[in-house]
């Protein structure tokens, strides 16, 4: 399955060589947190990696500011590395630590391990141009920097104006508790702004006149509460009070406006969904004589996994085993779990439906399952995987345990044992895209796969036609 085989070693220690660099771009972008679509600072150093490590840069990829891809070699397959490099707003910590001590009070913060999955993937990408450019082999390397993972749905836009049309697989990763293949299919999500408008008074001298917008959001809460009981189970909604109508309780706010993220097993569902909750909006508005309006800023799909990419990648995992964490890497995960509740943990290997062991770091590699299950979140590289056949790894850089989105990422985040998970999925990665670089037959079997999950149906993107970026939206605060 893995023609390159007998190249593993070399593009390993083409990995090898540049660790340490990369590990300071992955330091670099975890000092500068940046949130969706503001990540200026954070793609200008992905950039001046392209551009030092020799790739042919597109800047503002779909006209995003905070986009850009390189690449490097010429003719044969395109295969494709997928980075992202935007950060989570309020989760600053200091790095190192063990206790909860932000380093910024109220800042921002590498949550979700973003500061190792572009860096990562930028070194992967770089490994295999270096094997390219080594053995005069033809093909090209793509290094995809994708901005506003977290909420922004960047690749959906990217795919809608094409950037991966001629791209023949796309290969990424995710920090996590454990080394392995991703083998789950992720939410389908709409993000919706909902603004309410009424009319101001006073509230207590003539509170008849007023017609509260913040009323509407209230109800609009309690309307899609309700319908909780009534959905699949699967499905998820949640939100985010964004205009809360002022300061003043006496008087009647005439302004108020609520986010709300609708996710589902898939688009269809998805949509049917949102129906139901605009109904709600609308139900609120009716009640309190305000009005309503609707605004779906980004959409995401759910992933489409892919079998020969799953296989090709797991028999790489297998024959290259898990990071070598040391002592020092063992101590410092031991004093992370210290901070984590027993409910942290068993959540963490039960999410894996493994049977609980008292480590505190990845000591194995993840074994293969064949049924497709779901993971709780949601991400863009669904909307890639919908169009190129896709693969994930899992890079175990956290201590057993840790949930995304919390300090203890952040605390990880520039830690000796998160590099060194960091190199092993790189490694991984660089031989997965050798293989498919080298093998027809692997990339042919991968659009197969893709075709045959399609079930006859098109990829329609969950983005209203006329939707831009949201990057004005997206930095609201
Ligand atoms: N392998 C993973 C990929 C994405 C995430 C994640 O947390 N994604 C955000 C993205 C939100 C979005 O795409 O709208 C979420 O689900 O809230 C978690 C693990």
């Amino acid at each position: 399955m893995t023609d390159g085989n007998s190249n593993l070693p070399l593009v390993w220690d083409l990995v090898d060589r540049k660790t340490e660099v990369f590990a300071e771009l992955a330091n670099q972008v975890w000092e500068t947190p940046e949130t969706c679509y503001m990540e200026t600072e954070s793609a200008a150093a992905h950039r001046e990696m392209l551009e030092a490590q020799g790739f042919r840069i597109t800047d503002a990829v779909a006209n995003i500011p905070t986009a850009v891809m390189g690449e490097a070699g010429s003719g044969g397959p395109v295969i494709a590395f997928l980075g992202e490099y935007d950060a989570l707003a309020g989760l600053s910590q200091k790095a190192d630590t063990v206790e909860h001590d932000p380093l910024v009070a109220g800042a921002n913060g590498h949550g979700c391990g973003h500061n190792l999955l572009g860096s990562a993937s930028l070194l992967a990408a770089t490994a295999l141009k270096d094997w390219l450019e080594k053995t005069g082999t033809p093909g090209r390397v793509r290094y995809y920097g994708c901005p506003a993972e977290e909420g922004g749905a960047a690749k959906a836009f990217m795919v809608r104006d094409g950037a991966f049309s001629d791209v023949d697989i796309a290969i990424s990763w995710h920090p996590s508790n454990f080394a392995g293949v991703q083998r789950e299919t992720s939410l389908a999500n709409c993000r919706i702004d909902f603004t309410f408008t009424g009319r101001a008074a006073h509230a207590a001298a003539v509170p008849e006149l007023g017609r509260s917008a913040l009323d509407a959001v209230e109800l609009m809460s309690v309307g899609v509460n309700y319908m909780r009981e009534h959905m699949p189970s699967e499905c998820r909604i949640h939100y985010a009070v964004l205009d809360t109508g002022g300061i003043s309780p006496n008087v009647v706010q005439a302004h108020a406006k609520v986010r709300y993220v609708v996710r589902a097993p898939d688009l269809a569902g998805l949509f049917a969904l949102i129906e139901r909750v605009k109904k709600v909006a609308e139900g609120a508005a009716l009640m309190t004589e305000t009005k309503m309006e609707s605004v779906t800023l980004a959409g995401v799909s759910n992933l489409v996994v892919n079998t020969p990419l799953m296989d090709t990648m797991q028999d790489i995992w297998e024959s290259m085993g898990p990071p070598a964490f040391d002592a020092a890497d063992i101590e410092f995960a031991e004093k992370i779990r210290a901070t984590l509740t027993p409910e942290d943990v068993a959540a963490s290997w039960a999410q894996e439906r493994l049977e609980q062991r008292d480590i505190p770091l990845a000591d194995f590699v993840l074994p293969p399952h064949n049924e497709v299950r779901q993971m709780g979140g949601s991400t863009d590289v669904g909307d890639v995987s919908w169009v190129v056949p896709t693969v994930q790894a899992y890079g175990a850089t956290l201590a057993i345990g840790t949930q995304l989105h919390t300090w203890q990422v952040v605390a990880q985040g520039k830690s000796a044992l998160a590099h060194k998970g960091m190199a092993s999925v790189a490694k991984v990665m660089a031989a997965t895209g050798l293989a498919a670089m080298t093998s027809e037959q692997l990339r042919e079997a991968a659009w197969a796969d893709l075709k045959r999950r399609h079930k006859g149906q098109d990829y329609k993107s969950p983005i209203p036609a006329q939707a831009e970026p949201p990057i004005a939206a997206m930095s609201v605060r």
